[in-house]
Parts: C-alpha cells; sequence; structure tokens
C-alpha cells in the first residue's frame, strides 16, 4: 500500500488509489475496499486519488467558485440560504471581531463567539420538489455556471456510491447494498471561500478560526482543497493534526449517519480549519468544496447487516434520513 496521506500521533490517514477499486481484478477490489473500509473505522477520513473526477474539470469548478464569490455582496444576499429543509443558496461571512481585552473572562466570551472566517454557496439536487436551488443570474464572468455546478455535482454523486459499494464490499457484504439508499442524490455540494485574512487576527485572538470543529453529518463528505492548507483533523489523543492538501486527491470523511449506520464501527472525526502552516503578513483566499452525501432522504437508515451479532448490540434506534438532517441542521444555522 502507499504511503499513508497523514500519520501524526496516532493518525492514521491512508492515501489510496480508488482506480484499484474501479478497475482492478477481484482480488485488487478486496483489498482496496478492505483498506477503504479500515481508514474509516480507524481514522474516519481517508485520501483517494485516481478518482473518475478529471483534474482539469475540478480546476474549472475551483475557477468558476471563485467567480461566484467575487459577485458584489448584493447579488450574493440575493440567493441567500433559506432554511434547513431547503439547504440551498449563499451564506455570508460572520463579521469579524478583532478586539484588544484584557479581562480573561470577556476573551473567553469573545473567542468562543468568533465567526468563522468564511462564506458558502450550497446547491442541492435539480429535482427535489419545492427546493429549487436559487442560482444567481448568469451574466458576464458567470455564464455556464449552472451546467457547471450541475455537472459537478452529478460526479460527485456518481463517486459516492463508488465509495459506499468499496465499503460494502470491505465490509463482505453485497456490493450493491447501499445502491437503493443512495441513488436519488439527496446531497449538497458547498462551495467554501475563507477571504484573505492577516495573520494578526489569528494572533490577536487564539481562538479565531476559518471553520470551528465539527463533524459532518450525512454518510461521507467528499472534500476538494486547494494547495493553501489549514484542515486538520483530530487524532485520536485529542490533538489537531495537519491534513495536508496533496494535489489532485479527494479528502473523504464519514459523517455522523454513517457512523451511527454502521453501529459505531466507522469514525465521524473532528476537524477543523485553522490559519495556513505558511508564514505569511496576510493570508491569501482558501476555496475548497465540501460535497456532502446524504442516504436519500426517504431512507431508514437501522444498522448495517454485519455490524452487530445480536439485536442487544444495536446502539441506536433506526431513524429516518432526512429527519435527522433537518435537526442537525436546525442546531447550527
Ligand atoms: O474547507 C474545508 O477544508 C473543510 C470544510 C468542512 O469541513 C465543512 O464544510 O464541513
Ligand atoms: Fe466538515
Amino acid at each position: 500500500m502507499e504511503k499513508a496521506a497523514v500519520n501524526e500521533d496516532g493518525l492514521v490517514i491512508p492515501l489510496i488509489d480508488f482506480s484499484k477499486f474501479l478497475e482492478g481484478d477481484e482480488a485488487l477490489k478486496l483489498e482496496t475496499a478492505k483498506a477503504i473500509l479500515h481508514g474509516f473505522q480507524t481514522a474516519g477520513f481517508i485520501y483517494l486519488k485516481n478518482i473518475p473526477i478529471q483534474p482539469d474539470f475540478r480546476e474549472h469548478v475551483f475557477n468558476t467558485s471563485a467567480k461566484f464569490f467575487k459577485l458584489p455582496k448584493e447579488k450574493k444576499l440575493e440567493v441567500g440560504w433559506t432554511t434547513p429543509e431547503a439547504n440551498r443558496g449563499y451564506s455570508a461571512p460572520g463579521r469579524e471581531k478583532v478586539t484588544q481585552l484584557t479581562d480573561p473572562a470577556e476573551i473567553e466570551k469573545i473567542r468562543s463567539a468568533a465567526p468563522d472566517i468564511k462564506e458558502s454557496y450550497e446547491i442541492g439536487r435539480e429535482d427535489e420538489p419545492g427546493h429549487p436551488n436559487p442560482w444567481p443570474v448568469e451574466q458576464d464572468e458567470l455564464v455556464g455556471f449552472k451546467s457547471t455546478m450541475n455537472n459537478f455535482f452529478d460526479q460527485c454523486k456518481a463517486l459516492h456510491i463508488e465509495v459506499m459499494r468499496a465499503i460494502a464490499v470491505g465490509m463482505g457484504i453485497d456490493a450493491n447494498y447501499f445502491d437503493s439508499f443512495v441513488d436519488v442524490g439527496d446531497n449538497i455540494l458547498r462551495l467554501l471561500h475563507y477571504p484573505a485574512v492577516k495573520s494578526e487576527v489569528f494572533k490577536i485572538n487564539p481562538g479565531q478560526v476559518r471553520a470551528g470543529e465539527h463533524t459532518d453529518y450525512g454518510s461521507i463528505t467528499l472534500l476538494f482543497q486547494d494547495s493553501r492548507g489549514g484542515l486538520q483533523v483530530k487524532s485520536p489523543n485529542g490533538q489537531f493534526i495537519d491534513a495536508t492538501p496533496i494535489e489532485n486527491t479527494v479528502v473523504v470523511n464519514a459523517g455522523d449517519l454513517l457512523a451511527r449506520w454502521s453501529n459505531d464501527t466507522i469514525k465521524s472525526t473532528v476537524h477543523r480549519v485553522v490559519e495556513p502552516p505558511k508564514q505569511e503578513d496576510v493570508h491569501p483566499p482558501r476555496y475548497s468544496i465540501a460535497y456532502f452525501c446524504n442516504p436519500n432522504h426517504k431512507s431508514f437508515i437501522e444498522a448495517i447487516p454485519g455490524t452487530y451479532a445480536a439485536e442487544s448490540e444495536k446502539k441506536y434506534e433506526g431513524i429516518n434520513s432526512g429527519k435527522y438532517l433537518v435537526q442537525r441542521l436546525a442546531a447550527t444555522y
């Protein structure tokens, strides 16, 4: 197997060649699937290379995303995020708070309140009844935005299905076990922009981050990052470890619903985005794209066969996927 993408403080995140699963013979498929599952069971994170999404298209999507965030604020607010049920549209950055307080209690208050320095735009599947995507007007630079994003959405949707097949093969259950749970594509494509920020913002307030620590909610997240860095994953010992960008890879992490579905045999690991490791007075903007994969909203999620020996070992009640996700979203927005 490859050298791990990350190996520090007990956190080992494997780097896996996904073409070996997609195109390999039975033995190679199985070996690769087991490595993928093992990564999710131990780190909760893996890096995949040689995925079917082509590097030049990925770059085009990143360029297209940057064009959206360059729109004037009013234009972005016209397509604002509305409700957890829709979970689509633009979210503005929290206003920056830079203070010179000295009282520790006050500092703690501000620290915990320090808003993430980020803005995002979320896109859902186009054909979900009652929840149209609020697309920006396509003029000038933005011509082709919708078709690019919908194309990327569909390619990520297909990759989700393949990664779930790898998990199934790794678990030794039917390779297509998850297909009917993930075929609808109730997923969310989130474009992320972390604006340029002075390094001193992080120095003045040690609690300041670009994105606060959290776990994701769904089945898996496909996380495409640029080369800036700053993503960190919590090790089993509780330290945040850099998940350094590796060109043309996608970081894939398991979400809470997959952890629950797997009867906690798969981990949903805490991660965050902090000041980039490279020393600079002003950090340039960072762009990333998170594709949040979910089981179909209509799916009923209960322990996957093989993740428990006796009924009494099932840790959770079954739950409706859509209901679970809306509850989680409602708590954060
Ligand atoms: O921007 C990143 O690298 C991480 C984003 C993330 O974890 C999220 O949006 O859930
Ligand atoms: Fe996340």
